[in-house]
């Protein structure tokens, strides 16, 4: 049975996500996002599931932070999960009796409405998860939680109030990890990430881009994070429709391997809505293979 190390503890919408994936893996929950993708890189799991972005609330940075740090690791699927969130507390607390409300940030943000009209006096504190929060709330730390509605199965707990979200149709798009050289085979609807730092000169960002654009790929995501070490400097998150072993992605991936400072491949993967990839006329592997024989041809002519 494969080891599946995810954002823990029991009862975070990352090990539905992660359930979501393969219902009959080993579930090891981690504490902490660096954690977990540790556990991958050690040999400890064999995969490793985690948030990467929220419709509401953006980018999990944790997981872009460590996604772009120490050895590689690649993306092998995504998940798309609808979030609505519950309100736990102790049994016998009645909702006048919260003066501190704890959850994940991402969490906070998405019910921060809903907590600014119903529990307008509670202090509203950052746990490591969700189910942290939970957890805080069983130790006395809290009085109250934001939780995942599958995190009252797992603690003895009150549910207060459920169905909460300030956005009703919000969603969480989760990764799952594997050791890198990990192949997927191509669908019809893959999903291509990978990070890269351009150099810092006018218009290195704009021929990046144009690099997608020439082979007609549909970007669908575009992030950046400081470089940390250089301020004012970023790296780019790209997501782009296609799989590696199609010719205008693999195209595209050396033309940002020369004209980038770094480049860094993170998976190619099915996408999760399984909408086909599209494809500009022109630009489908027969294209290109039709095109370095004309090539070959001539060249062939030339040193006769
Ligand atoms: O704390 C959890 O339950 C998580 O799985 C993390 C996380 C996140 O990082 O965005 C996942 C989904 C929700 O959007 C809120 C929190």
């Amino acid at each position: 049975m494969p080891r599946i190390a995810y954002f823990g503890p029991q009862g975070t919408f990352t090990e539905q996500a992660a359930r979501a994936f393969d219902e009959h893996a080993d579930l090891v929950p981690l504490s902490t996002i660096p954690e977990v993708v540790a556990a991958l890189r050690a040999g400890a799991a064999d995969f490793a599931c985690v948030p990467i972005e929220n419709s509401v609330e953006g980018s999990v940075s944790a997981t872009m932070d460590t996604l772009a740090a120490d050895d590689p690791v690649v993306a092998v699927g995504e998940h798309v999960l609808p979030i609505r969130f519950s309100l736990l507390t102790r049994p016998g607390t009645a909702a006048a009796d919260i003066t501190t409300v704890a959850s994940h940030p991402h969490a906070l943000a998405q019910v921060r409405d809903w907590l600014g009209k119903n529990l307008p006096g509670a202090r509203q504190l950052a746990s490591t998860s969700t189910a942290a929060a939970a957890v805080g709330v069983l130790d006395g730390e809290f009085d109250a939680a934001i939780t995942a509605p599958v995190a009252s199965a797992h603690y003895p707990l009150t549910v207060l109030a459920s169905d909460l979200a300030d956005e009703g149709d919000a969603v969480t798009r989760f990764l799952l990890l594997a050791p890198p050289g990990t192949v997927t085979e191509p669908t019809g609807s893959d999903r291509t990430s990978v990070i890269v730092v351009v150099s810092h000169r006018p218009g290195e960002l704009a021929a990046m881009l144009t690099e997608f654009a020439l082979r007609g790929l549909n970007l669908s995501r575009i992030e950046s994070r400081p470089l940390r070490a250089r301020f004012g400097e970023y790296r780019f998150y790209l997501d782009f429709d296609g799989h590696v072993s199609e010719a205008r992605v693999g195209d595209a991936l050396a033309a940002l391997h020369r004209r980038s400072q770094d480049v860094r491949f993170l998976g190619s993967y099915p996408k999760a809505d399984g909408s086909a990839s599209v494809a500009v006329p022109g630009s489908q592997d027969t294209d290109y293979e039709a095109s370095a024989a004309w090539l070959a041809a001539l060249r062939r002519r030339e040193q006769e």
